[in-house]
């Protein structure tokens, strides 16, 4: 590059007539013009060559992951995997405010039990109390890993037809009364059922295919925001408060209901179907319930928790000496929720598509007519055919096999 060059002094600074040449001699001014401003064209060109070179670069470090599949198929628990594995710490920070939605999955668990135990005491002697069987995808037989509501089973339960013998649930006089005496017990409890529902979602309200708790992206933030649901150790205040309270007053009762024979006949039945990581959070109350309890990892992957739109996380991962950003997207499965997959698709590096193979007795949610295998099914010949996703790698897993072995043991046969 040459040296800076002097401007003949005296002269108009707008306009010189001549300027002095390295070697002394006067060259006319549009001449040093024309190379002073090549200069500066080839030193942009440069900026912009080294810049997109950069961007380049940084694209290529970029991996962007999609995890995609059916509401409940695993996806967000697949997230918390990666996050255990490659950021720990903020999986660490994040316990105490699990600590609310584990309470939650408990006390929907009991409202679930109690619900179930009382329609079934309605229903009249001799009436079919609407086994959801199929028998084209499955023998009927008992089962402990149940997938849906109850009450989502009973509404629809004409247009799935029955294959199981008739059953009639009939508790003796004791047993009646001691399941009295636990409902009156825990009304105070399934009480907060919706209030704290609403809290941690945020206070938006339920909509179709969304019957739980649900959350979008930076929802911890929200509650550590709300005094009201600080969820930290020990906390008694607001509704996640009152939960934590009534939980650990009364943690007996739910031992007591969850051992109750009804409740195992009506699991047994398939009558009761509770979500798939109710019986580990039952198991575990009264660990859960002591005031001072914060979640495990093993709590944490077990808790049931819908996911709305598509929550972005990022993890710096070193691959063979590289550091790549790796950007996992970890979308809302259900149907209503599918179609804020699509902007995502197109600089998609990989999708993890997510079958649960457990799923082959199971509904959906969102449409209980829908088989959950068939959805998946579906879903993924849509997704494998999709041109935005011609250049995305594709990675199929199929998870829940701890699932369909317990059901496979527990006498439930696939037919199709
Ligand atoms: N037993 C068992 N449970 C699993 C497995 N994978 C996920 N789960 C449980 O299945 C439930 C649903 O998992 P999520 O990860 O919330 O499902 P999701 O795909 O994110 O669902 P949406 O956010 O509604 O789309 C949770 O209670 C998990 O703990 C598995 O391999 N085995
Ligand atoms: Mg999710």
């Amino acid at each position: 590059m040459p040296a800076a060059v002097p401007i003949a002094q005296g002269r108009s600074s707008s306009a010189p007539a001549s300027i002095e040449g390295d070697s002394g001699v006067l060259l006319p001014a549009n001449r040093f013009y024309d190379e002073e401003s090549q200069r500066i064209s080839n030193l942009i060109d440069e900026e912009l060559r080294k810049e997109s070179q950069k961007q380049r670069e940084a694209r290529r470090k970029q991996v962007k992951v999609m995890l995609l599949g059916q509401a409940e198929s695993g996806k967000s628990t697949l997230q918390k995997q990666f996050q255990i594995y490659y950021a720990s710490q903020s999986l660490d920070r994040e316990r105490p405010f699990w600590k609310p939605v584990v309470h939650f999955n408990i006390i929907r668990a009991v409202k679930t039990m109690l619900e179930e135990i009382d329609y079934e005491l309605s229903q009249p002697e001799g009436e079919d109390s609407g086994v959801e069987s199929d028998p084209e995808y499955n023998e009927p037989g008992p089962s402990s890993a149940g997938p849906s509501s109850s009450s989502h089973r009973r509404h629809n339960k004409s247009k799935q037809p029955s294959a199981a013998p008739e059953h009639v649930f009939r508790p003796s006089a004791n047993e009646l009364e001691t399941l009295s005496v636990l409902r009156t017990r825990l009304l105070p409890l399934v009480a907060l059922h919706d209030s704290l529902a609403s809290e941690l979602s945020g206070g938006v309200s339920f909509s179709r295919g969304l019957t739980g708790v649900f959350v979008r992206a930076g929802w911890q933030g929200l509650l550590q925001s709300n005094p009201g649901s600080r969820a930290g150790k020990g906390s008694v205040v607001g509704v996640a408060g009152l939960a934590a309270k009534a939980l650990d007053s009364s943690r007996e009762d739910i031992q007591a209901l969850w051992a109750h024979s009804s409740v195992k006949e009506l699991i047994q039945e398939r009558k009761l179907k509770l979500e798939e990581s109710a019986p580990f959070f039952l198991d575990n109350v009264a660990r859960i319930a002591e005031p001072d309890y914060l979640p495990n990892l093993d709590d944490v992957l077990n808790v049931r928790l819908q996911t709305l739109g598509v929550i972005e996380h990022s993890f710096p991962i070193n691959l063979g000496g590289t550091m790549y950003d790796w950007r996992l997207y970890d979308v809302g499965g259900a149907r209503g929720q599918r179609h804020a997959w699509i902007p995502y698709f197109e600089d998609a590096t990989a999708i993890i598509f997510l079958a649960p193979i457990s799923a082959f007795d199971q509904y959906l949610e969102e449409d209980p007519r829908t088989n959950r295998i068939d959805d998946s099914l579906q879903l993924f010949t849509t997704i494998c055919s999709n041109k935005l996703l011609k250049k995305a790698h594709l990675v199929l897993m199929l998870n829940k096999t701890d699932l369909l072995k317990a059901k496979l043991k527990a006498g439930i046969r696939v037919q199709k």
